[in-house]
């Protein structure tokens, strides 16, 4: 074991397995993750070979592989809990996509959640069987974001009582689900329904495109891989032509739209309900843009506490990397960040869970503020992780820049968040459509209730409007912070709204003054996102009983949210203060940087990076690694450069 990084965890103020216990949930809940993991690593068929030394194909084939055996061991092991399978899918994939991604993520939470019961009895045994291998085939060539313009069709055949499904342009080809290129038999298609001669918009259709017993492509199926990529090197996204594709009626997903066999339309409660898998990944992905900023930070602060470099102080030992202010101001923050969103996430899972129970029961009152609160923080939390993951590789020097560091890996797999599920910018802007409702509404002295309510002192506190209130904070209370941040949250709603109503007194159309105030609608809803991190990391203090733990979770806090002033100084004051007490906080949480990361519990082998290893034995690590080059299996490798040496 390294010195440098033992001395770190003696040094501690806190008890790390207190705080790991608190992230689990309980210390049951992180013995059962700790006991699933360890099923995984100490299981020798998923002892896989390097992906970075694998070609494309060999790294898919591992994939399938891969997925194949955890379907099968998982079943062996009786592991049935949705978050225990995915504690051991998560240890099992590590560095790995899996190949059946789509198929859990999107495929089947589709036909939970969109099958009538008899749809569900058809589909679910074959899907969770694994004989139907799906995946979501929603964007086009030609659109992605822009759904309600997605060119597929499924005109409905009364005399057959079958749909029809085209690709009709070139634009309309599927491009880009996950597994459909080579892997999927069935794909769920968002199609435009026509039936009687009417559009009746968007909906799902389950469509085989794969022969279940040879796995050939079905007649009229054109399907296959899209090419290699920035990252997601084993994941097969695919293209998909339907050309004259007949399906049975019962094939469009009818829990809430129908056509009757006659081919008579009825209308669903909302017709946002078919959105409904894109909601439920967008919260999830906030949870795992914490992942993918605490591991990162994890890498990072580790080799900074092992790493040593230049002079302090002359004639003095080279300081670790992580005594250096600049440093500490490039990771602290984003450890920070990580534990924000880790309780974001948690709470935007909950939220999700709640909400979906109402509108089971045919509550839909709650939808929009679901559907704004997913999309601004799977846009706000990817946003600051990937830009994160970006620093914690730099602030790791050229050694960050290796794979074997793990951070390369983890920002090519990530950064593609920012894009799917709903591009950001485009997100932020459905949040900001909400926002500017319910001021709109506040202001017409409706009542607002949940994350949204502090738009209701809008009208409390007129005629003075929220932006000509100075900004004064007790720069060392959380919750002044979170004032702070509420108020600079209906500022900028505000100066949004009164955006597109100064447009629009220029008569000009809605379309229009809405694009002409994008800019400002995209800070309100960074504003409101912010302000809602801020305020559930305060939150999660106060359920937090070990003072050593809240003690240095608030400094966490502290400096989340005085990071934050600084970054976006404009729309707060105080700033010199701020400074001041940021470099006092990041002194404070030096000591214990490294106990945080241990906190999160990456073992090694999820880990997966020499710079970030829990012993920090990093650079022998790092020449074994060199050793396993397959450009190394030779000592003389190209012909081409011993003949030139040869000829000289
Ligand atoms: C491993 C991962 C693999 C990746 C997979 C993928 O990427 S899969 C592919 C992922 N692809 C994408 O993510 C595509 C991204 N694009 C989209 O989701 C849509 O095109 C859109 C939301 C941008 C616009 O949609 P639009 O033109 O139909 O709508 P509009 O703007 O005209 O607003 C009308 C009303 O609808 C409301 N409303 C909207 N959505 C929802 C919702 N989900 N729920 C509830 N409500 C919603 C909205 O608030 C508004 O309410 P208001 O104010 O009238 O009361
Ligand atoms: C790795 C990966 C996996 C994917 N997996 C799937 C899958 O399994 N199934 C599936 O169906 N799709 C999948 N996708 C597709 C993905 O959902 C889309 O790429 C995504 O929704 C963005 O749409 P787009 O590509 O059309 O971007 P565009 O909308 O063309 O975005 C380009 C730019 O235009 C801007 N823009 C567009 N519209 C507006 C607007 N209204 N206002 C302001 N700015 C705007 C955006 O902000 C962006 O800067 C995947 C994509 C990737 C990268």
């Amino acid at each position: 074991m390294n010195p440098d990084i033992c001395r770190e965890r003696e040094n501690a103020t806190f008890n790390t397995e207190t705080l790991t216990n608190m992230l689990d949930g309980s210390a049951e809940k992180t013995r059962r993750r700790r006991e699933i993991e360890s099923l995984v690593i100490n299981d020798p068929d998923f002892q896989h070979d390097d992906p970075n030394f694998m070609s494309r194909s060999e790294r898919y084939d591992a994939a399938v592989k891969k997925s194949s055996q955890m379907i099968m061991k998982l079943r062996d092991y009786g592991i049935s809990d949705p978050e225990e399978i995915y504690f051991y899918k998560r240890t099992a994939r590590r560095t790995f996509h899996e190949a059946f991604g789509l198929h859990y993520t999107m495929f089947l939470p589709t036909l939970y959640s969109q099958c009538t019961p008899e749809q569900q009895k058809k589909w679910l045994p074959l899907a969770e069987n694994f004989k139907a291998l799906g995946t979501y085939a929603q964007t086009e060539l030609g659109h992605g974001t822009h759904i309600r313009k997605l060119e597929t069709t499924a005109t409905y055949d009364p005399s057959t009582q079958e749909f029809v499904l085209n690709c009709p342009t070139v634009s309309s080809i599927k491009w880009w689900p996950g597994g459909l290129g080579k892997t999927s038999n069935h794909a769920i298609v968002l199609a435009q329904l026509y039936t009687l001669g009417k559009c009746h918009g968007l909906h799902a259709f389950i469509v085989p495109i794969r022969c279940m017993k040879t796995h050939q492509p079905l007649p009229g199926v054109t399907v296959g891989d899209i090419g290699p990529k920035f990252g997601f090197e084993e994941v097969d996204n695919g293209y998909l032509k339907l050309e004259n594709v007949r399906i049975p009626r019962e094939n469009m997903l009818m829990k809430y739209a129908q056509v009757e066999p006659d081919g008579s339309y009825l209308k669903p409660p909302s017709d946002k309900l078919t959105y409904g898998t894109m909601v439920f990944i967008r919260a999830m992905i906030v949870g795992e843009s914490a992942r993918a900023l605490s591991k990162s930070c994890t890498i990072a602060i580790r080799y900074s506490a092992v790493r040593h470099q230049s002079e302090l102080r002359p004639g003095e030992p080279e300081p670790q990397i992580l005594d250096y202010q600049a440093q500490q101001y490039k990771l602290f923050p984003l450890l920070a960040a990580a534990y924000a969103f880790t309780f974001v996430g948690q709470y935007m899972s909950d939220t999700y869970h709640r909400i979906t129970g109402h509108i089971n029961q045919g509550d839909f009152s709650q939808l929009p503020e679901l559907h704004a609160l997913a999309a601004g923080l799977k846009a706000f939390t990817t946003w600051t992780a990937n830009a994160g993951i970006e620093v914690c590789r730099m602030a790791c020097g050229g050694h960050g820049y290796l794979c074997c560091s793990g951070l390369p890996d983890i920002y090519v797999t990530f950064t593609p968040t920012c894009t799917y599920e709903g591009e950001n910018t485009v997100m932020m802007l459905q949040t900001a459509r909400f926002l500017v409702k319910c001021y709109r509404q506040a202001r017409e002295g409706q009542q607002l209730s949940g994350t949204v309510s502090y738009l209701n002192e809008q009208q409390r506190l007129q005629p003075q409007p929220v932006s000509s209130r100075p900004t004064v904070v007790n720069i060392n209370d959380l919750a002044s912070l979170v004032e702070a941040y509420k108020l600079r949250a209906a500022k900028l709603v505000e100066v949004a709204a009164k955006s597109l109503q100064g447009e629009l007194q220029r008569s000009i159309s809605q379309e229009d003054a809405w694009n002409n105030s994008s800019i400002e609608l995209v800070r309100a809803s960074d504003a409101h996102c912010h302000y809602v991190v801020v305020e559930l990391f305060a939150a999660k203090l106060s359920e937090i009983s070990d003072t050593a733990v809240h003690s240095v979770l608030n400094t966490l806090a502290l400096l989340y949210a005085l990071h934050g002033i600084t970054l976006n100084s404009g729309d707060f004051l105080q700033l010199s203060q701020i400074t001041q007490r940021i470099k006092a906080l990041l002194v404070e949480i030096r000591p214990n940087a490294v106990a945080l990361v241990d906190s999160f519990d990456y073992n090694d082998e999820m880990l997966n990076s020499v710079l970030g290893r829990y012993d920090g034995n990093v650079y022998e690590s790092m020449f074994e690694w060199a050793k396993r080059s397959p450009l190394n299996r030779t000592e003389v490798r190209s012909f081409i450069i011993f003949n030139i040496i040869q000829k000289k």
